[in-house]
């Protein structure tokens, strides 16, 4: 257990991640001495400067990099490679061209010989909750960016993954249909009356967006990332999109994590009376 009385789901305790590049291999390394509990249903954002080694983290919890020394653990067992109980939405909704949307849906299901009755009812249910119910037997090709990454994330969904991994699942899009999207995540996430069961860990390069979706922002230094700033985001839920953004507490925590990403421009912002809290890495 840990000191929240949860469970933790993902533990990574002197995690050190890295590639091997050029014809010599040589180890450049990526994330550094990395210790950080993440407990069962926590959305945990991570946030840090270009390079610093997000997506690096979140390929090594997905099983696509390996552990190049300390531990990376899911419920209490070390993580060897890709798993049923982690999932991935990247960038770009990276969906099966000639299939429709539902059999996009359950294809996770249908790989894991599940697609039964009930599978083919939750699919309707992913797809009326994500607003695409009228579009299930559609192609990719005649949807928009943002309704191709909500087909994404209801596919993510699908397969009931311990763990969800973004990985700027809204980067590509517009700034008002990311926007949309992030409302809709907000809202998907907290409609379990019970609490979400899914994990949450979500990269992304805009502050608001971490300070809107999480329960933990976590603040990477520069190349190679270590961990310098683990900020609690003490926000009711269900929260909705349109009163979080404008509570005072939603500027504080932005800044909070601006100044952990650019201390040596503190000073500055804060003399700044009137802040902007449109904020990117
Ligand atoms: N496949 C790879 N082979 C070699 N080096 C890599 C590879 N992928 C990433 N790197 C290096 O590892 C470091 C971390 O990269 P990573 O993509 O994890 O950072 P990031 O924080 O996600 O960056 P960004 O915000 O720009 O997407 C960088 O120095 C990068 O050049």
């Amino acid at each position: 257990m840990s000191e929240s009385g949860r469970t933790p789901l993902l533990q990574a305790k002197n995690l050190r991640l890295g590639h091997r590049t050029g014809r010599t291999r040589e180890f450049v390394v990526a994330i550094d001495s990395i210790d950080l509990t993440i407990d069962t249903g926590e959305f945990i954002s991570v946030v840090g400067p270009s390079g610093c080694g997000k997506t690096t983290f979140l390929e090594a919890v997905a099983g696509l990099v390996p552990v190049a020394s300390g531990d990376l653990l899911v419920n209490g067992t070390p993580i060897k490679g890709p798993a049923r109980n982690r999932a991935i939405v990247f960038q770009s909704a990276s969906l099966f061209p000639w299939r429709t949307v539902e059999q996009n849906v359950w294809f996770g299901l249908e790989v894991q010989g599940r697609l039964d009755e009930a599978a083919r009812q939750r699919t309707r249910q992913l797809l009326h909750t994500v607003g695409l119910e009228k579009y299930m037997k559609a192609r990719p090709d005649e949807l928009s960016g943002g309704m191709r990454q909500r087909v994404n994330l209801a596919r993510a969904l699908a397969v009931s993954p311990d763990v969800l991994l973004f990985d700027e699942p809204f980067g590509a899009l517009d700034a008002m249909t990311r926007e949309s999207l992030q409302d809709e995540l907000l809202r998907i996430w907290q409609a379990d009356p019970d609490g979400p069961k899914t994990t949450a860990v979500f990269i992304t390069h805009d502050v608001t967006e971490s300070v809107l979706l999480s329960d933990r922002v976590i603040v990477l230094s520069r190349n190679p990332g270590r961990i310098v700033a683990d900020v609690a985001i003490k926000a009711p839920r269900p929260r909705t999109s349109a009163q979080w953004r404008l509570d005072p507490k939603f500027t504080e925590y932005c800044s909070e994590i601006l100044d952990a990403l650019h201390p040596e421009q503190k000073a500055a912002r804060q003399s700044v009376t009137a802040t902007s809290t449109e904020s990117s890495v």
